[in-house]
């Protein structure tokens, strides 16, 4: 089975539904701005880079489809300020559609259309180069950090943040991807990060598909295994410019831990999800998600004893009917809990518990 979340080409553009994963692969058509958003919202495509580049790739199949004497200006611009409202703490959903209105909006009107779709495929191409050496950053660090003491490690991660939430080799994942293949993994634990559970769906997925040796624990585990553990590496939706990072819930519970139990924490997300205009994580959205996805997990239909046919999704209630619940989709990790971002131009370190994303990084 493919990990590719995306796919796009001259029949269109393409998303792997994730709410079917692991046990029905099955990709979905994005033909309009209304599925890019659709997609989008109900996290059947989700991750914060992949978030950005559906929604560009689905302006270029829009402009690609565009009828005679529409306004391909006003396409682009209106597509992506309404594609904007569909998720609103990862910052690379807003990143990529600055840059598709920037050119939209500075080039000339017969030119719109050419030069908006060739950004739009730019973000992609991009992001799989920037995934590589991301991971390279990471391990980099990492390798610093344990320099004369241990050179394979045992790291933990949260959430999904592979290449089903990328356009390939993913980001956190993808420290873990860059540790292996060079012979500097030990061993990963993944958390299963209710609700949505994209560890114990997704990212155990990944694993197995790449002969990772890992183990998935519940997210309660965590503690209780941080004496086998030598770095925890998470991704970021927006890292402010202080360092304060939004990622998936239950990150900053793997922060304190970490800071507890004297583990690096690091986190691994491209340069453009760090968000300069932001100076600290207190000014971050955070979106809160229907009860509905934390009071009920999805299952396949059992027939009856003999066999289960993997019909309709039907949803099982887990918890007690008439109770408040409260379920953010994200929370913020304060940079002196941060040991390193590692970015695709390097990996930087805080000094004074502060992150300076204008000076150069340390180069992987
Ligand atoms: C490289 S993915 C970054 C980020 O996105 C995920 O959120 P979601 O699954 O809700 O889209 C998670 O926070 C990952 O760490």
């Amino acid at each position: 089975m493919s990990l590719q979340a995306i796919i796009y080409n001259l029949d269109g553009l393409f998303v792997l539904d994730q709410l079917l994963l692991p046990h029905q692969h099955k990709y979905v058509p994005v033909k309009t701005i209304e599925d890019s958003f659709s997609v989008i919202k109900k996290m059947q495509v989700r991750g914060a880079p992949a978030i950005g580049i559906v929604a560009a790739l689905s302006v270029a199949v829009g402009l690609r489809n565009l009828g005679e004497g529409e306004d391909a200006k006003h396409f682009v611009i209106d597509s992506l300020e309404h594609l904007k409202e569909s998720r609103p703490t990862a910052v690379n959903l807003f990143e990529a559609a600055h840059q598709l209105q920037n050119v939209a909006r500075s080039v000339h009107p017969s030119q719109v259309k050419e030069k908006v779709i060739q950004e739009a495929e730019a973000i992609l191409d991009k992001d799989l180069r920037d995934n590589h050496a991301i991971g390279a950053a990471g391990r980099q660090f990492l390798l610093d950090h344990y320099k004369g003491t241990k050179s394979k490690l045992t790291v933990l991660t949260h959430c999904n943040t592979g290449s089903l939430a990328t356009s390939g080799y993913g980001t956190a994942l993808g420290v873990i991807r860059a540790l292996h293949e060079n012979g500097n993994l030990e061993h990963a634990f993944c958390t299963e990060t209710r609700p949505y559970n994209q560890g114990s769906r997704l990212t155990a997925f990944e694993l197995v598909h790449d002969r990772i040796p890992a183990t998935l624990v519940t997210d309660s585990t965590a503690a209780s295994i941080m004496n086998k553990i030598d770095a925890i590496v998470v991704g970021a939706d927006r890292v402010t410019r202080n360092g304060d990072t939004a990622n998936k819930i239950g990150t900053l519970n793997l922060a304190v831990l970490a800071n507890y139990f004297n583990i690096p924490f690091i986190v691994a997300a491209p340069f453009s999800s760090i968000d300069l205009n932001l100076a600290s994580g207190s000014q971050i959205t955070i979106e809160q998600r229907p009860s509905i996805e934390m009071i009920t997990v999805r299952g396949p239909v059992v027939k009856n004893s003999n066999a289960t046919e993997f019909g309709k999704d039907e949803r099982i209630h887990i918890a007690a009917p008439g109770i408040n619940t409260y379920c953010p989709a994200f929370d913020v990790t304060p940079a002196k809990l941060i040991a390193a971002v590692a970015t695709e131009k390097g990996y930087y370190t805080a000094t004074k518990e502060k992150f300076s994303f204008t000076d150069s990084p340390e180069l992987a």
